[in-house]
């Protein structure tokens, strides 16, 4: 028991909240902020959305009946709170950490989560299709959805508003407004948004979502329900259209408005409904609430000052040496244009934006659309840098096939997140682009090893000019390498030996290769000579190198940071094409493992796929089959660390 929270310590379920009048409510929101700022200062995470959702998950929770209603977080970074209140306070402190809980919502985790989640505008569609086997299966529950107003830039959402709406389909959803994404959010929507929020008619219906607390909060008829709440909604008229009861703007920090307005709309039985919450993205915090991107995602913090623990970079971030790269190159080539899908910071088009705030465009959450509008953008003669994480642009995938590949259209990709990613789990790891780029003809698919060698993609890929090309990078911090004054591009389909060698050949693509060179070390110190190649390209392949590899080696292990079906297979494939798998050669394809792993630190979770540099090792001398596993020792710059 905490004695800082002695409300919150009365609430072991959501069925606790039911007893609790609306003043001990708000005593509980108090300590449920508190609590999770606490666990957030220990483990890093999204704090600002979170605590912009207190009040409105204790009303939530108040009012519906979890988890027999169905109650489903869009992206789900906003649910620590919903987390603590729904059984699983115990382990809130092992958030995001290996073996821990999830930092979103996930199915196996808990009943109360009945659609997982991370990427952004899915809950509507998810409660869609609650609300529709609800009705098949004739049964009462409620749906609740929670969409932010960045996530509601998201297409899909549009998609399952329009479907629902056509169906008159009874189900709630909740609109998060707090004028923010990642970054500010863009677009007409938003301005749509602020107008609703801002008119003169907000203020009044707060004191009119208190008049109807008073006057209806008691009475139940469905009818009345409806009579009040449309009574009570300003603007929203965008939302009508779609076929939704639209009830707000209130105030999502308010319970006394709160819960007597959920209580309404639950009760009105007809339709789908959408209410309009106002929060504001860090409420309660003061370093979050003054912060530009308001504490979005943090790293552990000092819980008095705000201030991040945030360790000293011994190289640049392979996200800014992207970013300088296309910098430089756009002072000479007025074309080159940059797209970002809402991550302006995360894939340095923030930058990019600042020194050409003409040529950065932010579409919001819409990867699909933003693929579709630089393909036309390269068709009228424009160099579209399309920057997009791995695991966002798989939203984008018919935009790349449809528009970008089958037109042979010049699109470049910076796909930033390749790999694993840590903390943010399954959901977010950047594994499958090799193999769903791979598959398309006429693509370019470089994977950099060094942040030296992602300048000359970026190089590479701008002077492409007659196919679609990508280049993919590990998150975080490059090797500390010395960066090109100039990088010159690269020659297309060609991969380099790093170390020549004659027993073992480890052909690596993308960042794993400082893992073959340590792995070459141990292998060297058991007497096993070893060649170590940088593939650089996952498309074309370098047919002559991987040939000549295969040929002159007893052993040939192929390493990605990628799932199965990649480069792997592109190797295999081709090499049994010609024949040269023939003659018994040992070649072991090396990836990230058929199952998706779930969060913790990245080199563990690498150690956890198989892929460091002492599993390539002892690969390597099992596919030999000579040398002692046992014997391998880990050396790095002649040191021995294990
Ligand atoms: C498809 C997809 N693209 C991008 C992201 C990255 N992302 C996570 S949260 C977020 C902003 C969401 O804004 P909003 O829904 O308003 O929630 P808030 O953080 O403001 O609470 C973005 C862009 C994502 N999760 N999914
Ligand atoms: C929830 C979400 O999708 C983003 O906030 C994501 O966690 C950002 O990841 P990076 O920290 O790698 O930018
Ligand atoms: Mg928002």
């Amino acid at each position: 028991m905490n004695k800082k929270t002695p409300l919150l310590d009365t609430i072991s379920s959501p069925a606790d909240l039911k007893t609790k009048s609306i003043e001990e409510l708000v005593e509980v929101a108090d300590e449920l902020r508190r609590e999770t700022i606490d666990v957030v200062s220990t483990t890093g995470g999204h704090l600002g959305s979170a605590l912009g959702v207190v009040e409105l998950t204790v009303a939530i929770h108040k009012v519906f009946d979890t988890p027999d209603d169905k109650l489903v977080w869009d992206v789900g970074h906003q649910c620590y709170p919903h987390k603590i209140l729904t059984e699983r306070r115990a382990e809130i402190r092992t958030l995001r950490q290996g073996g821990g809980l999830s930092g979103f919502t996930k199915r196996s985790e808990s009943e109360y989560d009945p659609f997982g989640a991370a990427h952004a505008g899915t809950s509507i569609s998810a409660g869609a299709g609650f609300a529709t086997a609800r009705d098949l299966k004739d049964e009462d529950r409620n749906v609740v959805c929670v969409i932010g107003d960045g996530s509601m830039t998201a297409g899909m959402a549009y998609e399952a508003m329009n479907h629902m709406g056509g169906m008159h389909k009874r189900m709630i959803v909740i609109l998060n407004d707090n004028d923010m994404s990642i970054a500010p959010p863009v677009g007409a929507l938003s301005h749509y948004l602020s107008k609703t929020v801002s008119s003169k008619g907000y203020r009044q219906f707060r004191k009119a979502g208190k008049m109807m607390a008073k006057t209806v909060g008691l009475e139940k008829p469905a009818k009345k329900a409806e009579h009040y709440a449309r009574d009570f909604a300003l603007g929203g008229a965008m939302f009508d259209a779609l076929g939704f009861y639209y009830v707000g703007p209130i105030d999502g920090h308010d319970l006394d408005t709160l819960i007597p307005v959920l209580e309404n709309v639950r009760d009105m039985k007809n339709g789908p409904v959408l209410v309009h919450v106002v929060t504001e993205k860090g409420k309660g915090f003061e370093p979050a609430e003054k912060s530009a991107d308001k504490y979005h995602g943090v790293s552990k913090f000092n819980v008095i000052t705000g201030e991040q623990a945030k360790s000293k970079p011994n190289a640049p971030s392979y996200t800014n040496v992207f970013a300088q790269e296309l910098i430089r190159l756009a002072k000479d080539d007025e074309r080159i244009v940059g797209i970002t899908a809402a991550m302006p910071s995360g894939t340095g088009m923030d930058k990019f934006g600042d020194a050409f705030p003409e040529r950065m465009f932010d579409v919001g959450i819409a990867e699909q659309h933003g693929v579709t509008f630089a393909a036309a953008m390269a068709a009228d003669g424009m160099k579209p840098f399309c920057a997009i994480y791995s695991t966002f642009l798989q939203r984008a995938y018919d935009s790349v096939v449809h528009d970008v590949a089958i037109q042979k259209l010049p699109v470049r990709f910076a796909i930033d997140r390749a790999g694993l990613v840590g903390a943010d789990g399954a959901t977010h790891a950047g594994s499958f682009d090799i193999g769903y780029l791979g598959a398309l003809p006429d693509f370019v698919l470089m994977a950099a090893s060094d942040e030296a060698e992602l300048q000359r993609m970026v190089a590479t890929a701008h002077a492409i000019d007659d196919c679609p090309s990508a280049f993919r990078f590990p998150r975080g911090e490059g090797i500390g390498i010395d960066l090109w004054e100039r990088a010159e591009p690269l020659e297309i389909g060609k991969g380099r030996i790093v170390k020549e060698g004659t027993t073992i050949a480890i052909l690596a693509l993308g960042a794993r290769l400082q893992e073959a060179l340590h792995a070459a070390d141990m292998l060297e110190a058991q007497g096993f000579s070893t060649t170590v190649a940088d593939a650089r390209f996952a498309k074309p392949l370098d047919t002559d190198l991987i040939e000549r590899l295969a040929k002159e080696h007893e052993v040939l292990i192929t390493v990605e940071e990628g799932a199965r079906g990649g480069f792997g297979s592109f190797v295999l494939e081709h090499l049994a094409k010609v024949g040269a798998l023939d003659n018994g050669l040992r070649i072991r394809p090396m990836t990230l493992p058929d199952v998706f792993q779930d969060q913790n630190k990245p080199e563990l979770m690498y150690e956890d796929a198989g892929l460091s540099a002492k599993a390539i090792a002892t690969q390597a001398i099992a596919a030999l089959g000579r040398g002692d596993v046992a014997k391998l020792k880990l050396i790095v710059g002649g040191v021995v660390l294990s």
